[in-house]
């Protein structure tokens, strides 16, 4: 394996300073078989930051987080999550770490306050000062909005509850750091919105650090400090919605009416532009809209681009 050598120890990692990375990423790289999915990923987290990975089906998103947790073996690169090789982490690491996964089927005949005690008390004997182990469960139920279903058994629960559990077993653990992979399939608009709170809270609140994938760029846009965009093996771009949208077209769409007739600008510094617009016609300007390219339009540009210079 070609390894790039990072700073930071080996070992169990007690407790990253502020600010420090909480995931240090180099030329990360891996393949099944003969197939290179990430021919070379690099990016840094750090405490309290929401990172979304987005990318088109197939573009290593999945693998990636799996060689963050240290469920999978990297090709080559160097990484390091709190300040640990992931193919060296012990338990007491893990149990710094919050998983959720596309969804928990087992224990169906558990009910969803005896499951969360259950495992919730693995964790006891990480506790420490600064977090307390496990969430206390009457807690953690009314933070994930299942206060009302502690009594009923898993296999009961819709689709849209099973997912709070999911997310409730990720965190009970207290975690500094918390994967979610695709997180909100299957809520409805409301758990959608409650959702989002809850990882505003986490973050606001304990400073967790939260790296999520989504599909839906809104739901990136919302959550977000920072979004990475993944094609053709690497991180194509990365920065906020309104980062990337500046990179890709630099301009801004600026429409008004005036004297009943439409008009479309395109213009580098919309501000300026305004000013001078508002100087030269004053009250009879109307209608008028300032707007830069959404992030559909950005990351269906740089995926393109990404995927053209892959070939
Ligand atoms: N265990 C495996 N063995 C062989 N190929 C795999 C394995 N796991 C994933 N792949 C392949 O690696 C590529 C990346 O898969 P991955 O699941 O990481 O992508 P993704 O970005 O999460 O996709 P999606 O958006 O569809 O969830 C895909 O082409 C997939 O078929």
């Amino acid at each position: 394996m070609n390894e790039t050598v990072l700073a930071g120890e080996a070992g169990v990692g007690r407790g990253v300073p502020i600010d420090e990375a909480v995931i240090e990423v180099r030329d990360l790289r891996m393949s099944y078989g003969p197939k290179e999915v990430l021919t070379g990923v690099d990016f840094t987290a750090h405490r309290g930051e929401v990172l979304v990975l987005l990318g088109p089906n197939g573009a290593g998103k999945t693998t990636t987080i799996e060689i963050l947790e240290g469920f999978r073996r990297r090709s080559g690169g160097a990484v390091r999550v709190l300040g640990v090789d992931p193919e060296q982490g012990a338990e007491q690491w893990r149990a710094r770490l919050g998983v959720v996964l596309q969804s928990w089927r087992d224990h169906s005949k558990w009910k969803v306050r005896e499951l969360l005690e259950h495992l919730g008390a693995y964790y006891s004997v990480y506790s420490t000062a600064d977090r307390p182990r496990p969430w206390p469960v009457d807690e953690l139920l009314e933070v994930v909005g299942l206060t009302e279903s502690a009594g009923t058994k898993i296999a009961r629960l819709s689709g849209g509850q099973r997912r709070r559990l999911d997310v409730a077993i990720g965190i009970v653990g207290h975690p500094e750091l918390l994967f979610l992979d695709e997180p909100t399939v299957g809520f409805d608009p409301e758990a959608r919105r409650e959702f989002h709170d809850l990882v505003h809270r986490l973050t606001d609140v304990d400073e967790t650090t939260i790296m999520l994938t989504t599909h839906d760029l809104d739901e990136a846009e919302k959550l977000a400090d920072r979004i990475l965009i993944l094609s053709g093996g690497r991180i194509a771009a990365a920065g906020s919605a309104d980062e990337l949208s500046r990179q890709v077209s630099g301009e801004t769409e600026i429409r008004w009416t005036r004297d009943g007739q439409r008009f479309v600008h395109s213009a580098a510094e919309a501000t300026g532009f305004v000013r001078e617009l508002f100087r030269q016609h004053g009250d009879a300007i109307g209608d008028l809209e300032v707007r830069r390219s959404s992030l559909e339009e950005t990351y269906m540009k740089l995926v393109r681009e990404a995927e053209g210079s892959a070939r």
